[in-house]
């Protein structure tokens, strides 16, 4: 930063004037995959980026997946993971490792790691306060689960202290006899509905939806939530965009603004989005 003049750096600032009172004191849901999470600088940039938000007022909620960590550990015990249809076949045994990697491993980092940044994280899991009740979602992926309610309540009491809560993606079951491994997208999308938020982020390791993932420069970069099924029905969406996609125009519909697909590999991609002229990845509205 030290070649930029100090006139581009007020500038930048004052190019961020509007979108913070936009968005002072409204709730911004961001959803961080494994697959983003792919080196300590990066997440270092993403967590000063949820701290800065949160000092300026934005009432941040972090949602993160751990996909890559479960693969880790359950190679270590050598245990096989499927998957069907994007979500991981999740015997008993899997579930206590998904459990222990979410609600443990991954949620504390993340929580320290705002610590270490001067911020104050609070881990919260599914079963946290009622959060997510869940029931199964079929019989082939066993212990995964359909949320079927949402309580945000611990979430908005965590929120109003000035804390920044952080959400692992395991629900506790209607039946208060089992907990089920909740896909983290899923999971951030209904909570984004809950929590009335203004913008839900779902921070991935691609540029947004493509109309060819091959090519950068197909990048949509806006999309109407009804136009979405066009490109469902060409095929362009596969994969785990597939849920994605279905999660942003779900929580579109049911009154979050705006859903941001975004690379989470760029350095402060959020700030990016949320502070500056500068629109990145794809938005559906
Ligand atoms: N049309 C598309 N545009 C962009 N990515 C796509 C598309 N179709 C499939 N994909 C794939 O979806 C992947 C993102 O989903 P996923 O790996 O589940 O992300 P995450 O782990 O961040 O949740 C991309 O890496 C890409 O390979
Ligand atoms: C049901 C299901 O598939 N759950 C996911 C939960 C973690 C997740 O979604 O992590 P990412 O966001 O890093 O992919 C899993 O077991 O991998």
């Amino acid at each position: 930063m030290t070649n930029i003049s100090p006139n581009i750096k007020a500038k930048i600032l004052v190019e961020a004037l509007p979108y913070i009172q936009e968005f002072t004191g409204k709730i911004v849901v961001i959803k961080y995959g494994g697959n983003a999470m792919i080196n300590e600088e990066l997440k270092a940039a993403v967590i000063q980026d949820v701290v800065l938000l949160n000092l300026i007022g934005i009432k941040v909620v972090l949602v993160h997946g751990g996909g890559p960590e479960i693969k880790e550990m359950l190679e270590k015990i050598h245990k096989e993971s499927t998957f069907v249809n994007g979500l991981r076949v999740t015997d008993d045994e899997t579930m206590d490792v998904v459990q222990q990697v979410l609600c443990g491993k991954v949620n504390k980092n993340l929580v320290s790691l705002l610590i270490k940044q001067g911020g104050k994280g609070v881990g919260l899991a599914g079963m946290d306060g009622n959060l997510f009740q869940s029931v199964r979602y079929d019989d082939i992926h066993q212990n995964v689960g359909t949320i079927v309610e949402v309580d945000p309540s611990i979430v908005l009491d965590v929120l109003e202290k000035g804390y920044i809560p952080v959400v692992s993606s395991v629900a506790a079951g209607l039946d208060q006899l089992t907990n089920y491994n909740i896909n983290a997208d899923t999971a951030a999308e209904k909570l984004a509905v809950a929590l009335k938020a203004k913008k839900l982020i779902l921070l991935t390791d691609v540029m947004g939806l493509m109309k060819d993932p091959q090519d950068e420069s197909t990048l949509i970069s806006k999309l109407k939530v009804s136009q979405a099924s066009v490109y469902e029905r060409e095929g362009i969406i596969k994969g785990g965009m597939i849920p994605k996609v279905q999660c942003a125009v779900e929580a579109v519909r049911r009154g979050v603004e705006t859903v941001n697909i975004q690379d989470g590999r760029i350095p402060h991609s959020i700030l990016i989005e949320l502070l500056s002229d500068e629109g990145i990845g794809t938005m559906f509205y």
